[in-house]
């Protein structure tokens, strides 16, 4: 049996907010159940404001529930909030668990007699996570001078370093270059692989969803809306499939063939994309379409575009 790393039961939040004198009350968290096995990698996204923080904030044990239960890495978060720290590692992207004036070799320094690592240990670590994060050019410099993407996979580092069963990724990729996030997410792909590490990460990239994640949960006003493989979410979304056709002569835009919406054309009308809703159409029924109007020369089909998936959960915001 696996063991369970995350284990939430009616897990609840309410805020109680007052305006003048108005008080009104918001769920955050709204009776989230779930269970998160040793060695998953999963995903966790919803629009802005759906309760993602919230939710990882209890289970940290950073903030109270007003409702249900939560065990991570078999503890209560609450009770037990130091000693689950030994076994966690959170990185916020953007709040920061460096010291902002000291290089970055000495934030490792502290972070590290603050988990009691011994100094074999610490320094192997410190070795390993320098190499892997391509850190060794910056280890002496303050961390107030490295660049975003230097300062994240820092800042990664240093969630890291005591070897924590389970690692909390909030944004970790936001605002970074394609070198640096495609560093980052090979790190963390080899450190589950080596460790064995459970992941939980919360982001707007599908890219990092898509390479790190086998596992997706979507939020929705604090609810549990999905829970399942990223393409079995685009197929509850259902995610528009796009055909490109490359007619034999230039030709006006394709503008009303049923069931698809025309995105575009290239070289004077030659090359054209074309999405469709694969509940309603097929490639092979809007492909007569087309090939009834004009002579095509060649065909390709992109499958669910999985950023159009997210966006369409993000938009759905309050
Ligand atoms: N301390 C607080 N007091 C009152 N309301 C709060 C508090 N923290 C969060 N909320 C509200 O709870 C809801 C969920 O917020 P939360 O930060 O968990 O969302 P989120 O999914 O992380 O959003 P984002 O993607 O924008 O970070 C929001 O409506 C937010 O305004």
């Amino acid at each position: 049996m696996t063991e369970v790393i995350i284990e939430t039961d009616s897990l609840t939040r309410v805020f109680k907010r007052r305006r003048g004198l108005v008080r009104t009350e918001l769920t955050a968290v709204d009776q989230l159940t779930l269970r998160i096995g040793a060695g998953e990698s999963v995903g966790y996204i919803g629009a802005n404001g759906a309760g993602k923080s919230t939710t990882i904030k209890m289970l940290v044990g950073i903030l109270v529930p007003t409702g249900g239960s939560v065990r991570t890495c078999g503890r209560d978060p609450l009770r037990e909030r130091r000693h689950l720290a030994r076994q966690i590692g959170v990185v916020f992207g953007q709040r920061s668990q460096l010291w902002w004036d000291l290089p970055v070799r000495e934030s490792f320094a502290i972070l590290a007699s603050i988990h009691a690592l011994p100094a074999q240990v610490r320094r192997a670590r410190t070795e390993e996570l320098t190499e892997q994060l391509e850190m060794g050019d910056f280890l002496d410099t303050a961390v107030r001078q490295l660049s975003l993407g230097q300062r994240m996979r820092a800042e990664v580092a240093a969630a890291l370093l005591h070897s924590p069963e389970l690692v909390i990724l909030d944004e970790p990729t936001i605002g970074l270059d394609v070198l640096s996030k495609q560093r980052l997410r090979e790190f963390l792909i080899r450190e589950r692989a080596e460790h064995g590490t459970t992941l939980l990460l919360t982001t707007h990239d599908m890219g990092d969803i898509e390479r790190l994640c086998d596992r997706v949960l979507v939020v929705d006003h604090g609810r549990l809306a999905y829970d399942g493989t990223l393409p079995g979410l685009s197929q509850r979304v259902g995610a528009r499939r796009v055909l490109v056709v490359d007619l034999a002569a230039p030709a006006p835009d394709l503008l009303d063939i049923d069931a698809t919406t025309h995105l575009g054309s290239e070289a004077g009308g030659i090359r054209q994309r074309l999405a469709f809703d694969p509940e309603v159409a097929t490639a092979a029924t809007v492909l007569a379409a087309v090939a009834a109007r004009a002579e095509v020369r060649d065909l390709s089909i992109e499958e669910p575009d999985i950023e159009d998936v997210v966006r369409r959960i993000y938009a759905g915001s309050r």
